[in-house]
Formats: structure tokens, sequence, C-alpha cells
């Protein structure tokens, strides 16, 4: 006698976990109409819209700079409790790439109640919980919808010293650039949703905080970083490049990949997204002599991916240096 089929969470999903954000050229179209200006502030803004960054920083007079970000996607795996997980560490990366600290949370949840039990939904919020609890986050609450797919993240709030803030615009010519975490995280989420394989090292790279990281880049010096997530690393090189009037070469045999990666690209498990990012990116790369599988490995979307930072962080690999702006803001070599 066989059981009924387990439910395989991706299923449900159009595109699955950073890879369903919007593509950063078209995001940045919209967004360049927000109203900026606000009537008597009761709060300093810190790190705004403008530049772009993991996660909006205000500041009451005196009082310590508060760090807020929110994010939300469809299933990123099929095991609920992991996806909850992996939402989480998501969610509260973004503080750590402030060099924050999570204080407190809220729960998003987006639930087809008609068509997955609801108690599915339980345990993806038990694994949220579980990863903030170990972040000493506290849980203070959330909002639930019904909605044709699921939907789960968290929107954090954390706190951070303003005078030591990983910004996104803070790069300068000549320094390091590291990377805390392998990439393919995207290209391996994709074969699971395709097949239903499971990468257990995709997990635990997704589920791994940047806490340690970003406490490890602080103590190095470090001003600049941003988490690489929905727009690959090539994609967010570009915007830290960008906003940071600089440019970057890549050390392309110095990147890291986690173990299937390279063959997940060589059998065509490449997302529309990691696609749209290689695009985005195009007109201001010098891909030199890169192949292209190697170029869509840089692209590829991650979720839950490891910090980018200007400097050098005990541990990580040193994938690339900052260099002056030039026409191609990235170079691969
Ligand atoms: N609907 C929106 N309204 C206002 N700002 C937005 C909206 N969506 C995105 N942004 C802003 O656009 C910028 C880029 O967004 P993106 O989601 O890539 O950043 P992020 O929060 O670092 O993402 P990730 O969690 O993937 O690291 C951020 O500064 C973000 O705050
Ligand atoms: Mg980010």
């Amino acid at each position: 006698m066989t059981g009924p089929e387990p439910i395989r969470l991706t299923q449900y999903a159009h595109g699955g976990g950073c890879a369903c954000k919007i593509p950063p050229g078209e995001l940045e179209a919209v967004l360049g109409g927000l109203p900026t200006d606000v009537t008597e502030p009761a709060a300093q803004l810190l790190v705004g819209v403008a530049t772009g960054d993991d996660a909006a920083v205000v500041r009451a007079e005196g009082g310590p700079g508060i760090v807020v970000t929110t994010d939300f996607f469809t299933p990123v795996v099929d095991d609920a409790r992991d996806w909850g997980r992996i939402a989480a560490a998501n969610a509260l990366s973004d503080v750590y790439a402030m060099g924050g600290t999570p204080v407190v949370a809220v729960n998003l949840l987006g639930w087809p109640r008609d068509v997955l039990p609801f108690e599915l939904a339980a345990e993806v919020l038990r694994g949220g919980g579980e990863v903030a609890a170990a972040a000493g986050c506290h849980l203070g609450g959330g909002h639930s919808i019904d909605d044709p797919e699921p939907k789960y993240g968290m929107a954090v709030t954390g706190l951070v010293d303003p005078d030591r803030l990983l910004r996104n615009d803070a790069a300068r010519p000549g320094q390091p650039l590291s990377l805390t975490k392998p990439l393919g995280i995207g290209v391996l989420n994709t074969r699971h949703k395709r097949t239903g394989e499971r990468f257990p090292q995709a997990v635990e790279a997704m589920t791994a905080l940047n806490r340690d990281a970003a406490a490890a880049a602080l103590r190095a010096g470090a001003v600049c970083a941003t988490d690489v997530t929905g727009f690959g690393l090539l994609g967010h090189l570009f915007k830290m490049m960008r906003a940071s009037g600089t440019s970057a070469e890549l050390d392309i045999a110095a990147v890291p990949y986690l173990d299937g990666a390279r063959d997940a690209v060589r059998a065509g498990f490449v997302s529309g997204g990691t696609r749209r990012n290689l695009d985005w990116v195009r007109p201001h790369l010098d891909a030199g002599a890169a192949p292209d599988e190697d170029q869509l490995l840089l692209a590829d979307a991650q979720t839950s991916g490891g910090l980018l930072v200007v400097g050098e962080v005990p541990g990580a690999p040193v994938i690339g240096h900052v260099l002056p702006a030039a026409d191609a803001v990235i170079a691969l070599r």
C-alpha cells in the first residue's frame, strides 16, 4: 500500500524564492516616481530608497539607528518547514547586510486555503519562528491573507550603530571584494522544482544566517556590503558599484560554488530570472573570455545568499577588487 503523494510546495509557485522578484530594471522604473518629501519628519532618514540598499535606516534624535526591511516570496523548496526557515533567514539577512542586529519580526503569510491544508502553513510559520529565535529576534505578530499562491516572509526591524553601517554606496577603489556563501542556490532550486531531487547543500546555505559574516565584516572594518539575492552576484555587484561610483574586476576562478551547481547549469536548470539578471548587466559588463556557463552562474538568482563585502572577511574568499569608475562597470578576468 502506498500513501497519498506528498505535497510538493514548489508546484504551487509560478517562480520560487528570490527568483520571483521583479526584474531590477523594471523595478527601478516603477520606483522612480515615489514621493520622498516628508512633512516635518519625526526621524532622520539615513538610508532611503534612492540607493536601492538592503533596508531603510532611520534615526530619531539621540537614538540608535533603526533598520526596517521586508521580504516575502513563493515556495522555493517542497518542504514546508525548510521553506519557512529559508524565508526567515532571507528576511533577517537584509538587517545583517546593513550591519544591524534584528530585534523584532512580524510574519507575512498568503495561503490558498481551498487548495492546501492550513496545517501546512503552521509548519512554514514554525520553521520561520525557529530561525528568528536562533537569531535572537522576537516574533511579534504578523498578517495573513487568503491568496491563490502560497507566500511567506517577514518584516524585520533591527538596531544599528549609525556610525557603523554597511551601506551599498561606500566602496572605494583598491579594496578587495569578499563573498561569504557559495553561489549556485538558484540553479539547484530550479532543478529541485522541476525534478523533485533534493539538494541539502542548498538548503543548508539558504538557512544559514548572515549574522556571523556581518559581524566578521564589521570587525574587519568594512563599511560597504550587500546581500546577494535575486539579482545574482552580477546584479548586486553592479548596483553596489553604480551607487559607489566605482567599477569592479571579478576573478572568476576565485568565485565559490555549491556542489552540483555547474552540473545544473549544464543540464539547463536556469531560471528566467537569472537570464534577465544577465541581460540587465550585460551593457555594463566586459565578459572577457568568460564562458557563457560562468556568466550564467555569476548571474544566478540566489535566495538567502551570502554577503558581498568590500573588504577582507576571515574565512571568505576574495573574488575581485574595486576599481575606479570605468565604462565596463564589471570586468570578468
Ligand atoms: N514596492 C516597493 N516600494 C518601495 N521600494 C521598493 C519596493 N520594492 C523594492 N523596493 C526597494 O528597491 C530596492 C531593491 O529591492 P530589493 O528587493 O532588491 O532589495 P533587498 O531588500 O535588498 O532585497 P533582498 O531581500 O533580495 O536582498 C530596495 O531598496 C527596496 O527597498
Ligand atoms: Mg538585500
